[in-house]
């Protein structure tokens, strides 16, 4: 393609199927603006891609990006599989790449080496770039549009008219578990380290998490903030024998890994990254209740009416006998994300709840935590590379590489 670069920005909102519009372009069924890709091939770079190359390796039990250091893409943090997952998109030697919302996942220092790195590329390769929002277009794209729901055409981005922004009226369902017990100390870490072989990803992390506070947790791609999360959600076998108390207990005094997960609600990007079962929109917010991902008991009948209720919130109740599988990943994650708060458990944990969400969605999850800060005595913790501007986390807890593993430090106490 090199002798007819072309480059596109494309902004796509939730409510497109992009998933079928990329399998449009990949196969050549462009009209319009895009026709002039259906000469050539491409590859595409993105969650949904990585995602399932992350199954292929779990389901062939293979290593294929990440071979010299013979683990699968799996363990490594979201911003070093973007990093990985690119180098083999370019092995392939496309005519052109999808960019399927790029900057995901990574944190301002990666962003800005990405951007560099893609005008570079871009002088050798065309490069279709799909965008949730206006503002992440990248500044050397002439060519912009958006893509329509049905037709999957294109048209000028000065002819879009601009998202509004909903301001959801509807009260947020009320709760239906009571968690009776309160707890002060929800976590608190002493002096906690965390070792893969000979490389330490986080050292001495002294932190305390108590009732009602609202933090963010930051730090730079591989900084160990997944690590850390894992360890209180009881994902990890790295906090055995480690001085941690989570709900006002010592850890390993006797309490099961569900008592744990009973009391958190739990939202990541990659929760369903391995999950291939039919189940239904309901279902999947439903598993709220039960600490699983998908259904497998019967729920209540006044289980069953508050995740309708959630539902609405979400404008999906209308969706809620589709697959879950089915769903766009922005539509995905909103479910997910309504699974994480649907019993309103003590402690609410949301990694990176805004990547792949559109303005509007962003909008609404904002919302809907500011919400739970004003109305409610959860505690939250969240992870995010971006600053939403309309979330007030009262603290700030951040992770700082070194070479022997990131240290912890209080950024912002309220
Ligand atoms: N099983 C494992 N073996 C070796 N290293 C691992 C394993 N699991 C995680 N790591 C490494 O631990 C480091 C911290 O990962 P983690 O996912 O906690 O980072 P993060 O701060 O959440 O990053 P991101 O912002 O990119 O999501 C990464 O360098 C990752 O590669």
């Amino acid at each position: 393609m090199n002798q007819s670069l072309i480059h596109y920005g494309i902004v796509i909102s939730n409510s497109v199927d992009k998933k079928a519009f990329i399998h449009h372009v990949l196969s050549k069924k462009c009209i319009g603006a895009l026709g002039i890709f259906n000469a050539y091939d491409g590859v595409l770079f993105s969650d949904l891609a990585i995602a399932e190359f992350i199954e292929k390796e779990h389901r062939h039990h293979t290593i294929e990006i990440t071979t010299s250091e013979n683990r699968p893409l799996r363990t490594f943090s979201s911003g070093e599989r973007r990093k990985l997952f690119l180098e083999y998109c370019l092995a392939q030697n496309p005519d052109y790449i999808i960019f399927d919302n790029p900057f995901d996942h990574l944190d301002q220092q990666s962003r800005i080496e990405l951007h560099h790195q893609l005008f570079k590329l871009s002088h050798s390769i065309s490069i279709l770039q799909l965008s949730h929002q206006k503002e992440n277009l990248l500044s050397f794209i002439k060519h912009r549009g958006s893509v329509s729901e049905s037709s999957f055409v294109v048209s000028e981005i000065n002819k879009l008219i601009e998202p509004q922004i909903i301001k959801y009226k509807s009260d947020f369902p009320s709760s239906l578990v009571s968690f009776k017990e309160t707890y002060e100390t929800l976590i608190k870490f002493h002096q906690i380290s965390v070792n893969y072989e000979e490389q330490t990803i986080v050292k001495n992390i002294s932190w305390e998490v108590n009732h009602g506070e609202f933090w963010q947790l930051i730090g730079p791609n591989g900084s160990g903030k997944s690590t850390l999360l894992s360890l209180i959600t009881g994902d990890n076998p790295k906090a055995f024998g480690q001085d941690i108390t989570i709900f006002d207990r010592k850890k390993g005094s006797g309490e099961s890994v569900w008592d744990i997960k009973r009391k958190i609600g739990y939202f990541s990007t990659h929760l369903t990254e391995l999950f291939k079962r039919n189940h239904t929109v309901e279902q999947m917010v439903l598993s709220g209740f039960f600490d699983s991902i998908g259904l497998y008991v019967k729920p209540s009948g006044l289980q069953q009416q508050k995740a309708l209720q959630w539902l609405d919130v979400i404008e999906m109740r209308h969706l809620k006998s589709n697959y879950f599988n089915r769903l766009s990943l922005g539509q995905q994650r909103l479910v997910l994300i309504v699974r994480a708060l649907i019993k309103q458990p003590p402690l609410l944990i949301l990694d990176e709840p805004f990547e792949g969400l559109d303005i509007e969605n962003t909008a609404l999850v904002s919302q809907l935590i500011n919400s739970l800060v004003e109305n409610s005595e959860i505690t939250i913790i969240y992870v995010s590379h971006t600053v939403e501007k309309t979330l007030a986390p009262s603290h700030i807890y951040e992770l700082i590489p070194t070479q022997d593993g990131s240290i912890g430090q209080l950024k912002l106490e309220g």
